[in-house]
C-alpha cells in the first residue's frame, strides 16, 4: 500500500482527490490537512465520504506528512513551494496541483503569479504532469507539476496538429469556457450563484496566467515560438471546461481526423469523437477523460477543434492521480475508470 497525504483536503480538488482515492486499491489515505477544520472527521465535513474515508483533518505539518510515500498539494499557489523541498529531502514524492512548479522560468512565474518563488532551484527537477506528452519522465519523477485546467484542455486539443507541423503556430486561438468550481471553494463574489447565474462573461482577455503555461507546453512540442490568443470565460455551471480552438492549416485538412485518432489511439483518457461531433461537458462530468472533436468548416483552411474536460478531474485531481499511478508503477487507470455522470 502506498501511503498518501493531501494538503488542502477541504478544497474542491482536495475533496475530489479523496473521492477518487477512496476507490483506489493500492492507496491508503493517511494524512489529510486543513487549517480551518483540523480535528474534525473528514466525513463530518464531507458526508459524501461517509463509509469511504476514515480519518481526521490535521494541520499541514511537514513532520506528519513525512511518513507518507506521496503528498498531493491541493492548495493555493505559493503553498507547495514552501514545503516541497523538506518533504522531498525525506524521500516523499510531491504531486503539486497548483502552479508553483509549472513554469520553467522563475522570473516569468514571479511576473504572472505576483510573488517571489521560494525555491527556484527545484523548478528544474519538476516534471510537467501531462501524461500524453511526458509519460516516461513522469514515471521517474519525484516532483510533478500538474497542469492547470485550461492548459490541459487546450494542449490536448492542439497537440497532434503541432507535433505534425500542420498549422500556423503563430496564429492560434483558444476561446475557453470554465464552470465556477474552477475558481476554488474559497468564497468569491464572482462565483456566487447570484453573480454568475443567468450571465456569461469573458475575463482576463488581456492575459491570463495560464497563457505562459500553454505557450511553454506548445513551444516544447513545436520547437519554435508559438503565438496564442487565449480568452477564458466564466460560465454558469459547476464543473466543466469547453475549449474551442482555432488553428490555420498550412495544407488541406483531409487527414486530420485520422491523425487525431492515431495520435490518441493508445491514450486511456483522450477520446476522439467522430468527425464533426459536438462534445458536451456533461459527457465528461466526473470522469477523467478529455473528449475531442475536429471540424473543418466549409472545407476552409481553418481547423476548429473542440475539447472538453471536467476541470476537477482530468483538469486537476484525476490527472494528479494518473500521474501518481505512473510514478508508483501502477496501472495508469487504477481508480480512474469512472464513466461520466449523466444527466
Ligand atoms: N478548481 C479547479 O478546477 C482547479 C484547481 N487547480 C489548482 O489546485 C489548487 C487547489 O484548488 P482548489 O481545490 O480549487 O482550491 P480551494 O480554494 O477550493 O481549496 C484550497 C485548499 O487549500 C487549503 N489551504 C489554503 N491555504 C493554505 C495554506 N497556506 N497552507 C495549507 N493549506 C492551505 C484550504 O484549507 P484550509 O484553509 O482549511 O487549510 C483548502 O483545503 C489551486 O492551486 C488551483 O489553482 C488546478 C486545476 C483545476
Ligand atoms: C473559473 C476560474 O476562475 N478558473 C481559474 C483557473 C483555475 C486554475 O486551475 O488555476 P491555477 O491552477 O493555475 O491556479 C482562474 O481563471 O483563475
Amino acid at each position: 500500500m502506498v501511503r498518501v497525504g493531501i494538503v488542502g483536503g477541504t478544497g474542491y480538488t482536495g475533496v475530489e482527490l479523496l473521492r477518487l482515492l477512496a476507490l483506489h486499491k493500492k492507496v491508503e489515505v493517511s494524512v489529510v490537512t486543513s487549517r480551518n477544520d483540523a480535528g474534525k472527521r473528514v466525513d463530518e465535513v464531507y458526508p459524501s465520504l461517509r463509509g469511504f474515508i476514515d480519518t481526521v483533518f490535521s494541520a499541514p505539518e511537514v513532520e506528519r506528512l513525512s511518513d507518507c510515500d506521496a503528498v498531493f498539494f491541493a492548495t493555493p499557489n505559493g503553498t507547495a513551494m514552501l514545503m516541497a523541498e523538506q518533504l522531498m529531502a525525506r524521500g516523499v514524492k510531491v504531486i503539486d496541483l497548483s502552479a508553483d512548479f509549472r513554469l520553467k522560468d522563475p522570473k516569468q512565474w514571479e511576473k504572472w503569479y505576483g510573488m517571489e518563488h521560494a525555491c527556484p532551484d527545484l523548478i528544474e527537477q519538476a516534471v510537467y504532469g501531462l501524461p500524453e506528452v511526458n509519460r516516461e519522465a513522469i514515471k521517474n519523477a519525484n516532483l510533478i507539476a500538474c497542469p492547470g485546467c485550461y492548459p490541459t484542455a487546450v494542449q490536448l486539443g492542439f497537440l497532434p496538429l503541432i507535433e505534425q507541423g500542420l498549422v500556423e503556430v503563430d496564429r492560434l486561438v483558444a476561446d475557453v469556457k470554465s464552470g465556477v468550481s474552477g475558481a476554488g471553494r474559497k468564497a468569491q463574489l464572482t462565483t456566487l450563484m447570484s453573480e454568475a447565474g443567468e450571465s456569461f462573461k469573458a475575463y482576463a482577455a488581456n492575459g491570463h496566467r495560464h497563457l505562459p503555461e500553454v505557450i511553454q507546453g506548445l513551444e516544447r512540442i513545436a520547437k519554435r515560438s508559438v503565438g496564442l490568443t487565449f480568452v477564458p470565460h466564466l460560465i454558469p455551471m459547476i464543473r466543466g471546461i469547453h475549449a474551442t480552438l482555432y488553428a490555420p492549416l498550412l495544407e488541406d485538412g483531409e487527414a486530420v481526423q485520422a491523425l487525431y485518432e492515431q495520435r490518441y489511439i493508445n491514450e486511456p483518457f483522450v477520446d476522439v469523437l467522430p468527425y464533426g461531433s459536438h462534445p458536451d461537458t456533461r459527457n465528461v462530468r466526473g470522469g477523467n477523460v478529455c473528449q475531442i472533436a475536429v471540424h473543418q468548416p466549409q472545407g476552409e483552411r481553418m481547423l476548429v477543434v473542440l475539447s472538453v474536460i471536467d476541470n476537477l478531474v482530468k483538469g486537476a485531481s484525476g490527472q494528479a492521480l494518473q500521474n501518481m499511478n505512473l510514478m508508483f508503477g501502477f496501472d495508469e487507470a487504477e481508480g480512474l475508470r469512472i464513466p461520466a455522470l449523466y444527466p
